[in-house]
């Protein structure tokens, strides 16, 4: 059971000079012909913090990771992986020691058991947390991966990304094709590693794990990133969602103030983001013979859809 305040002395010390980012990137830029998959990308990731990459399909996720895995080099920018430039690929080697790696499809030979692909990366990098891991996340060992489902390559793409104790892990997708009890798992195993000081970045097109799990998102639209902020920010600066039930059948044009965006109304209930002042909100609503109200913190989707409009595409988990 993790607790709040157990979280990572060296991450939460602010008498400590502000430790360097884990992944630092700088105007990264991959181009593929006519499509721009990443373009000008600049942010960086803290020591200790859960980090998520947001966008729908084709957004440019797994180009950056693989640009900060040094798998495909980058057109123009650059980036450093714990200290390592991308571009260099002997520090960026002895670096990725350091990391762990869950691709969004595994490159295993699939017709070795699971027990035979742990043994090859144990080999290459170490294992000294498999048999914890083992307890977590149990792929069937003895059997080959090509009879496995996608949520046991999942967990065996879990075990061999965290079983030589990385410092920071990179994330595709984790959770796609995980069942919600294993989700659930995966998502507070996420937070105590966290919580131990490791970093996480994960890439997702499933928001509500976002919001769930990460303390800070950038999103990603078309090779660009369209926001970066903490979850909370980004939730509080999302207005409150209300619902309002009226004693009588509501009159859009007389109910509806400029505060209140994507309004839905059905015969004697609204629904709507409230962007003002619950104040203001409040003075508004006595004005109408009210039932009762409800005001609730938005969801990330919603928020989601002021970026993306109308070509929303990423499902809500
Ligand atoms: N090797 C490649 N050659 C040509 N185009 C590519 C290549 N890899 C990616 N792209 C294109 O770059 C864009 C970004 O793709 P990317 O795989 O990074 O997106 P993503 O956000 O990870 O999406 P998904 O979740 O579907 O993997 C897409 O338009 C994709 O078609």
């Amino acid at each position: 059971m993790r607790t709040q305040t157990d979280v990572d002395e060296t991450a939460a010390d602010p008498d400590s000079d502000r430790a360097a980012p884990v992944i630092s990137i700088d105007g990264l830029t991959k181009r593929y012909g006519d499509v721009t998959a990443n373009d000008d990308v600049t942010f960086d990731v803290d020591a200790g913090e859960i980090f998520g990459y947001l966008g729908p399909n084709g957004a440019g996720k797994t180009t950056t990771i693989r640009l900060l895995l040094g798998l495909i080099k980058p057109t123009a920018g650059t980036a450093a992986v714990l200290g390592a430039d991308v571009r260099d690929r002997r520090a960026l080697t002895e670096a990725k020691s350091k990391v762990g790696y869950l691709p969004d499809s595994l490159g295993f030979e699939e017709r070795l058991t699971g027990r035979q692909v742990l043994e090859y990366f144990a080999r290459m990098r170490g294992d000294e947390r498999r048999e914890e891991l083992l307890e977590l996340f149990h792929p069937p060992l003895e059997k080959p991966v090509e009879t496995y489902s996608h949520g046991n390559k999942r967990m065996l793409g879990i075990v061999q990304a965290f079983m030589h104790d990385p410092d920071l892990v990179i994330l595709d997708e984790p959770t796609s094709g995980l069942d919600p009890l294993k989700q659930d798992r995966m998502h507070a195993f996420l937070e105590d590693e966290r919580d131990a000081g490791k970093t996480i970045f994960f890439s997702s097109h499933v928001l509500s794990e976002v919001q769930r799990v990460c303390d800070r998102v950038g999103i990603i639209r078309d090779g660009a990133l369209v926001a970066l902020e903490d979850i909370d920010d980004l939730l509080e600066r999302g207005g409150k969602d209300v619902r309002v039930h009226l004693a009588e059948p509501i009159d859009e044009e007389r109910f509806t103030t400029p505060a209140m965006i994507d309004v839905e109304t059905v015969d004697r209930t609204a629904r709507f983001t409230y962007t003002g002042e619950p104040a203001a909100l409040l003075e508004h609503l006595v004005q109408f013979d009210v039932d009762d109200v409800d005001i609730g913190d938005p969801q990330l989707d919603d928020i989601f859809k002021h970026y993306y409009g109308n070509d929303a595409s990423t499902g809500g988990g």
